[in-house]
């Protein structure tokens, strides 16, 4: 039998287009669900392991080709997935993670143009068996992403695209998010960071 009862956790994604709000959320989420009495692990891709971590530290600085690109993110999720996700919903806990495939299909896919077929072989290869059982997407226009980054920091190799890579970035998890049956919830992130956590909140109800 599945292991689909209450003894498993749950693994929760965060994603948005860069500067959406997302990273400002995720202690707001783990509070409700810790609240809730939940034990949480929250992790980040590229990332979320040592290796992982070296692994950001080249994809998000170095110029590559977009294949190396792709290859280097699923390479630190099959890394992450094994070491950190996959042991910790076993053992009962909720994983919370900035980030995961919806972003390889939106940043590789929409925003670079690397065929959707490529990324389905590489999702099934790494985690054929395991998906997100929400996603929190975090929505807002370019031009509010963009004004809330170059305000808090210095940018990486993606946060320093043009317009139209970030307008195909945020089609592509809309459009993801439409064909998703629910799982994909889209969270309008123009708002204040008031109305932003009652959002969440109520998105987060049935899981509490
Ligand atoms: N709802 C909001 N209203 C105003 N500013 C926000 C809101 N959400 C986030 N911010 C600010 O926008 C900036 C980028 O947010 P961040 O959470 O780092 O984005 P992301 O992780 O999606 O790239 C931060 O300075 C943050 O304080
Ligand atoms: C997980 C993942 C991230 N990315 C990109 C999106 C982001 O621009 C970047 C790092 O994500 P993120 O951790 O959100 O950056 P920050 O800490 O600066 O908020 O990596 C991909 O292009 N593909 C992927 O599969």
């Amino acid at each position: 039998m599945n292991q689909t009862d209450a003894t498993r956790g749950r693994f929760i994604t965060f994603e948005g287009i860069d500067g959406a709000g997302k990273s400002t959320h995720i202690g707001y989420v783990t509070s409700l669900l810790k609240g809730a009495g939940k034990r949480v692990v929250s992790t980040r891709e590229p990332g979320g392991t040592p290796l992982g971590e070296k692994l950001r530290d080249l994809v998000l600085h170095e110029k590559m080709h977009l294949e190396t690109e792709a290859l280097i993110m699923f390479a630190s999720r099959r890394e992450h997935v094994a070491q950190v996700v996959e042991p910790a919903i076993a053992r009962g806990d909720w994983v919370l993670s900035d980030r995961f495939t919806d972003a390889s299909f939106a940043y590789q896919g929409g925003g670079r143009g690397l065929d959707r077929a490529k990324l389905e072989a590489l999702e099934q290869w790494v985690h054929p068996h395991l998906q997100p059982d929400l996603t929190l997407l975090f929505d807002v226009p370019l031009d509010v992403a963009k004004a809330r980054l170059s305000a808090s920091r210095t940018l990486d190799k993606f946060e320093m695209e043009q317009a139209d890579f970030f307008a195909r970035v945020r089609g592509e998890y809309l459009r993801r998010a439409a064909a998703s049956n629910g799982r994909i919830v889209v969270i309008d992130s123009t708002k204040t960071i008031a109305e932003v956590r009652a959002a969440l909140q109520a998105a987060l109800e049935t899981w509490l």
